[in-house]
Formats: structure tokens, sequence, C-alpha cells
């Protein structure tokens, strides 16, 4: 059975616990395929930037149904990618690692969103020397930092993540241009538990994360291209792209709850679910 996210919440499965989370998101006021910095990004294509903002809208309502708290960055005029918020910064445990863009259409959004955490009361807030993504490749489990590198952070990235946050960072190459950030190709389910694509990753990578991960989910291809992986999870609910129904399908044989979501029109510029969250670990 799917359910879309129009419908109630309704099967709760006892085992698994959601944890209230604190998400920042932005707006896509200024949202538009202007360049073209991934292969989904098509700047002939028309954008429909109305529709663009009422998908993100029913996304911010969806958490907010769900009992997290979303609080709100001012988009920036110029920066029509500002929108994809997980990139903005890595948060864990209190401490903001700020992010540096491998390109420089997006260059001015790593300061804006050091700004806010300085102006929200964070005192441990770093500016990197080293071109990191924020949680585009940075996946935060339990034990680790799972981090994505080929084709945007950087493996001094990686180092410094590591240094700043003192958790071990495991380090995984990207093959694929299409999954182009981690979060396109991995997604963290619970402490231990993650699900991915494996035809996404080098050889090398896949078998690290079979040895982590023995009995992650698996995505087809089918639900990978639809984004399926970009997908945000509180433990026990998975809100990630719609048209992603195996993996909702899986997840519910796992025991999570995924709720469906449309955000077709922010496809366009690479990203979904999870691209427009960053997840805001306060000090636990
Ligand atoms: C899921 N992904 C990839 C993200 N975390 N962010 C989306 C960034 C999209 C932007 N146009 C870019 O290419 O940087």
């Amino acid at each position: 059975m799917s359910h879309s996210a129009t419908a109630p919440v309704q099967y709760r499965t006892p085992a698994r616990q959601a944890r209230t989370r604190r998400y920042l998101m932005c707006r896509p006021t200024y949202f538009e395929v202007s360049y073209r910095i991934n292969p989904w990004m098509d700047p002939a294509k028309p954008v429909d930037r109305d529709l663009a903002v009422a998908q993100w809208e029913r996304l911010r309502e969806v958490y907010l149904g769900l009992g997290h708290q979303v609080d709100l960055i001012e988009p920036l005029p110029g920066t029509p990618d500002m929108v994809y918020a997980a990139n903005g910064a890595t948060v864990i445990d209190g401490k903001v690692l700020g992010a540096r863009f491998r390109n420089q259409e997006r260059a001015a959004e790593g300061p804006a969103y050091q700004e806010w955490f300085r102006a929200h009361g964070y005192t441990d807030v770093l500016d990197p020397r080293h071109v990191n993504e924020g949680e585009g490749d940075f996946l935060v489990t339990g034990a680790w930092i799972l981090a994505g590198t080929g084709f945007r952070t950087s493996p001094q990235g990686h180092a410094e993540a590591q240094e700043f946050f003192g958790r071990p960072v495991i380090g995984l190459e990207l093959v694929d241009p299409r999954y182009y950030h981690l979060d396109t190709a991995l997604a963290v389910l619970d402490d231990n538990e993650v699900m991915y694509n494996p035809a996404a990753f080098s050889p090398g990578s896949r078998a690290v994360l079979e040895r982590l991960f023995p009995t992650a989910v698996l995505a087809s291809a089918a639900d990978a291209e639809v984004f399926g992986l970009n997908a945000v999870s509180d433990g026990r609910n998975v809100v990630l792209p719609q048209a992603a129904v195996g993996l909702a399908d899986q997840l519910r044989r796992h025991g999570f709850e995924p709720i469906g979501v449309d955000l077709f029109e922010l496809l366009k510029g690479g990203g979904s679910v999870k691209c427009c969250t960053l997840d805001v670990r306060d000090q636990r």
C-alpha cells in the first residue's frame, strides 16, 4: 500500500522510534535553472517557480506534521540553488562545519549559511579551507560520517571534517555523474541502517558498504533515477520522492513508514527531499 503526502500518517510500527528533529530549509524564492553544474540541469527547460514553492511548502508541512521543528534561512537573490539547504553546512552536536562549494555559481551560499548559524547562537562554526558541500556529501550515522567524493567534496574536505568533529570519516567514491553527491546515492535511515544504490559507487566503496551495512536496503536503478535515495528519515518516518515506489515497499518491509512527496520541479535543479533539508543536530 502506498500513500501520498496528503494522506494522514497512519501505519505505526512500534519497533521503530522517531526522534524529533530540527531542520533548516530555504524557500525557493529565487529558484531557476540558469546554469548547468550537474546532468539534471538544463537551462533550456522551463521551470515553474510557483510550483516549486508549492511543492517545497508541502515538504515543510510534512515535517511540521511529524512534529519536527523547521527553521528557515532567508534566500539570497542570485543564488537559485540555495533551496538545497543540505549543502549549506554539516552540524553535529552543535558544531557547525561550513560549506565551501566546488562551483563558483554557488560560492556565496557558504558564508550565508555560516552567518545564519552565528546569528542563531552557534559559536563553534568553522569556515572550511577545503571543498565540502555539506550534507550533500557528509551523511551521519551513529558511529561514523559517511563522506562522498569524486564530483564535489574533496578528500582533503573529508580530513578536515574528521579533524573538526573528531568522528571517523569513511570516504566513499562516487562514479556516476548523475549521482554526484552522496545523498543522491545513499540515505541514512537510523543510527546503523542505510539504503543505497550500489551502482553509484566504485567497486572498493561498494565493498566497504557491504561490510559496514550487510542488511542494507538496496535501491533499483528505477528508484535511484527518481532520486528515491534523496530521503530524510527520523528513525521511523522516511520522507522520500513519491515516485520511488519500490523503495517505499522495501522500507515498509523493514518496519519504516515511507511518506512520499512530489518535488519534481526541484528535481530540475538536481535535488529533492534530502537536498532541501539540513539536519541541525544540536548538542545531545
Ligand atoms: C541531492 N543533492 C544533490 C544535493 N544535496 N543538492 C542538490 C544540489 C543541486 C545543485 N544544482 C548543484 O548541482 O549543486
